[in-house]
This record gives C-alpha cells, structure tokens and sequence, in this order.
C-alpha cells in the first residue's frame, strides 16, 4: 500500500466537546477509511449528533483534532468542508418546503454547472436515482417522511461528496419504505462512497454497515463488527436498561 492508500479519509483525534458543564463528545478518537461505512451507535444523549456536527463544522471541538484526506480541518467553516467534500442528512429532515424536489437538488448542484438547464439535467439524475421520479415536480412540502428522506438524500449525493454523514437514515419512516431506503444506501455503498451512519436499528447496522463504534455519554465505549458490539455484554446491558425497543 502506498501511504496515500493508508491515509484515512477522516481521522478524529481525541475530540472533546463542552457546553458549559455538559461533555458531549469526551476525548474520541476513531478513523474511517475510503469505501469503509462506520455506524455510531447509543442511546440518547451519546453524543452521536454532536459528533457528526463536530466532522460538519457546525461546531468547533473544546480540543482535539480533526483530518480530512489528509488535511486538518479543525477550524474550518462548514460551507468548505462542504466542498472539501462531507456532506450530511439531518434526523429531522429539512428541505425548501416551497421549492419543487427537482429544484432543491439543484440548489445542490449549483456549484458544479454553469446554467440552469445543466443543472436541471444533473438534478433529475439524482432525483430517478433515489426512487423520486414521479415526485420530480412536487413541492416538497407534499412529500410523505420517506419521500422526504430520499429527497435529502439526493441533496447530500448531488454534492458529490467524499464523506457521507447519515443521521438516522429509516428514522420516522413507515415500515415498507425501510427496504427501499436500504437497497438505496447498499447501492451508495457498492459505489464505494464512504458513509457514516447513526443508526438505532440494529438490522439496520447489520445489513450496512463494516464498523460499529457504540458510544455512551460521550466517549467511545465498545468497537467492533456490528455482531460483535451488538453481542457485547456492556451494549445488551444499556439496550435491555432501555427496554430494549431499538434491538
Ligand atoms: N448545543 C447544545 N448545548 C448544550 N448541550 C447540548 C447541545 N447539544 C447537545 N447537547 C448535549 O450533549 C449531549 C449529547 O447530545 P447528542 O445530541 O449529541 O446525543 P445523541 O447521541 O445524538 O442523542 P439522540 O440519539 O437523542 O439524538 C446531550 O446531553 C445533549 O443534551
């Protein structure tokens, strides 16, 4: 291998975050590499979404470091980890309400074409990508919750990113969208994009993911496949405290 090959996309070194006296992240560290899907795991309060606002840049770490493809990205502002290349989808969904589904994923693609009708072309490849195309010209305030997803799906890839950060991609979703929604992100992955989900589901995990980090009050506490963090005695003790409802 050469070193650029053992470089990890993005390495996350002994990050803390503080709110006051809260410690959400506390001292983490974990890397992932290139076509590699990592799911965060815990239960509430973890410190999972901080984390992905952390890699985002909607937050600055307390301390530590963070590298992205080799460079270090700490300090900078989210619109230019956006073109570096991490994009996100949020657990609450939040698309332009008054803008059709096509013309939200342009919004996306604006950066990489010159005028409106490249955009268009580019935007409805997403949009029959993720399963849209007959919503195409719907405002986006008509969509069903897993329509929704989808479209914030086709919003996070028209940005061609490097890294995808997922949060609770089957979250609120009925029932008989999930496979639909799962054979969209294993095709992500057969694509070799790299993905980093928080995931509550466990088969979930299991289907998708290569890595599991499993996370309580903000510190890292089991990794391993997703089999073994889930068969990990500290892991069953908190999923059966909680009742168990996630397994
Ligand atoms: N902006 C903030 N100000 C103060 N405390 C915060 C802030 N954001 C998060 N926290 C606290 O940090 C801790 C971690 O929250 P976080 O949302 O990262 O957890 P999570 O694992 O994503 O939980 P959930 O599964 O419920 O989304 C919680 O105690 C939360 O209340």
């Amino acid at each position: 291998m050469t070193q650029q090959e053992n470089t990890p996309l993005l390495d996350v070194r002994s990050v803390t975050m503080a709110f006051g006296g809260i410690v959400a992240v506390r001292d983490l560290s974990f890397t992932v590499t290139k076509g590699e899907i990592l799911a965060l795991m815990g239960p509430n309060g973890a410190g999972k979404t901080t984390t992905f606002n952390l890699i985002a840049g909607a937050l600055l770490p307390t301390s530590g470091q963070i590298f992205f493809d080799g460079r270090d990205i700490t300090q900078t502002k989210p619109d230019a980890r956006c073109k570096a290349g991490i994009a996100r989808t949020f657990q609450i969904t939040q698309p332009f309400d008054e803008l059709t589904v096509v013309e939200n994923v342009m919004v996306a693609t604006m950066p990489y074409h010159s005028s409106m009708s490249q955009m268009r072309k580019d935007a409805r490849r997403y949009v029959q990508m993720v399963g849209l195309a007959e919503r195409a010209d719907v405002m986006a305030k008509g969509l069903s919750t897993g329509q929704r997803k989808r479209l914030e799906l086709a919003r996070a890839m028209a940005t061609r990113p490097k890294l995808l950060l997922m949060d609770e991609v089957t979250g609120g979703v009925d029932q008989k969208s999930i496979p639909g929604l799962l054979d969209l992100v294993k095709s992500l992955r057969d694509e070799g994009q790299t993905l980093i989900i928080i995931e509550h589901n466990m088969r979930v995990i299991n289907e998708l993911s290569d890595r599991a980090i499993f996370m309580n009050r903000g510190a890292r506490m089991v990794e391993g496949t997703p089999h073994e963090v889930a068969g990990h005695p500290q892991v069953v003790d908190l999923y059966l405290g909680e009742g168990g409802g996630h397994a």
